[in-house]
């Protein structure tokens, strides 16, 4: 195989059989694979991620080296985690041929925008960590969009609470948090003394990539010096497709973690915009909830009342259609995080019942029949599925 631009192609598109192919320590697994092999593309000769953006190249792991590239002419626009083929151009210089379909995405979008308009932020994370400081708990109001927001993004939601070192704190808000999360998973961390960072570890599956969103001074910074203290050297210079042979040092915005795992730190996305007083999640349909307060009934359902406010709006176009069903959506999203949170909340309530009377020298069967009993009692009819 011809080796033009002065690195060595270690894998094609057409040879699926045996060789892995892609960057394995930027989370190149088994199912990435599938998703390259699902997506082929001919004259593809390499499986490449984006490691970081910058204004005119593109850091990109190939298989396995790092490599600057041009933005490519057609296809969409990279951004930092993204799946892309490459290959060579015409002069023989290395390339990205196309995006692939991105399997979950972060993305700014302001109140007014559309959908279309929104800036996709970052690509292909598997876990979004909602980091919560103890010392400065969310209200559970922004926690929950949070996390709205992330479930939105295609990835899996799992809350971070950090600094649990200040006990004079922690304990009542730990509390709180895992009550507010709504049935997410919940971390607790200490970068200062180290507890819970292999926990945090244990919960990212194995070769997914994880970003942390949260508020300034939340402790995102300290929480990922903590994870990177283990980092991998990456031992693969990098090398320009216009400066052949000119090594540089750069940062990265994916760093490959000890266990295999992939930390996502893009500046843009740590705050995600979530958390700006200005376009903060909580202002966004501030417009939308004082237009329904102008409706005739105070309860108007905006399915057709006369003197409803909503549907004026939608009718003489002050009120976008799309924007109204953003509305309507984020409602029904809050409305089974509600849902689920308060199924979570009897759980809780279960287990702390169960282990009061079990430290009460009674045993468990002694309890849940006791359990079982109350819940007849209380009128329920699910007796028959207990154990
Ligand atoms: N006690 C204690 N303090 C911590 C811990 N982690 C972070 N801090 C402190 O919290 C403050 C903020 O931490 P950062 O890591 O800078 O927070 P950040 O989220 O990166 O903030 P931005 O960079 O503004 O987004 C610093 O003073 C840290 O020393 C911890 O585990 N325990
Ligand atoms: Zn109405």
């Amino acid at each position: 195989m011809t080796n033009p631009s002065g690195f060595s192609l270690t894998s094609s598109a057409t040879d699926n059989s045996s060789d892995p192919g892609g960057p394995v320590a930027y989370g190149y697994t088994p199912a990435v694979a599938r998703h390259f092999a699902a997506h082929p593309l001919p004259g593809a000769t390499g499986r490449g991620r984006v490691v970081r953006v910058d204004r005119n190249l593109l850091l990109v792991a190939v298989d396995n080296q790092l490599l600057h590239l041009p933005y490519p002419l057609a296809g969409g626009i990279p951004v930092t985690g993204d799946w892309v083929w490459t290959g060579p151009n015409r002069a023989g210089e290395c390339q990205i041929l196309a995006v692939l379909p991105r399997l979950s995405e972060l993305s700014r979008k302001r109140a007014f925008e559309d959908s279309s308009a929104a800036q996709v932020l970052a690509a292909n994370m598997d876990v979004v960590g909602v980091v919560v400081p103890v010392d400065r708990p969310l209200t559970h109001n922004r926690l929950e969009r949070t996390l709205v927001a992330a479930w939105d993004s295609g990835a899996t939601p799992l809350v971070i609470i950090t600094k649990a070192d200040l006990a004079a704190v922690a304990d009542d808000v730990v509390g709180k948090v895992i009550l507010q999360a709504a049935g997410v998973e919940v971390v607790t961390t200490s970068a200062e003394n180290g507890d819970g960072i292999d926990e945090l570890l244990q919960h990212i599956p194995p070769g997914g990539t994880i970003v942390l969103l949260g508020p300034s001074g939340a402790g995102k910074s300290t929480l990922i010096n903590a994870l990177v203290g283990r980092e991998v050297q990456h031992t693969g210079a990098v090398r320009s497709g216009d400066f052949k042979g000119k090594h540089t040092t750069t940062s990265r915005e994916l760093v490959p973690l000890a266990n295999g795992t992939v930390l996502m730190d893009t500046p843009g996305v740590r705050g995600f915009g979530l958390f700006d007083a200005e376009d903060g999640m909580e202002d966004m349909f501030g417009d939308v909830e004082e237009l329904a307060a102008g409706c005739r009934f105070s309860d108007c359902s905006h399915q057709g009342e006369p003197g409803c406010a909503v549907q004026e709006a939608l009718a003489d176009g002050s009120l976008p259609e799309r924007r109204w069903h953003s509305y309507l959506k984020l409602q029904r999203e809050l409305a089974a995080l509600a849902r689920r949170s308060s199924v979570a909340a009897q759980r809780a309530y279960h287990r702390e019942w169960h282990q009061k009377v079990v430290s009460a020298g009674k045993s468990q069967r002694w309890a849940e029949r006791d359990l079982a009993e109350r819940q007849d009692r209380a009128g329920g009819k699910d007796r028959k599925r207990r154990r």
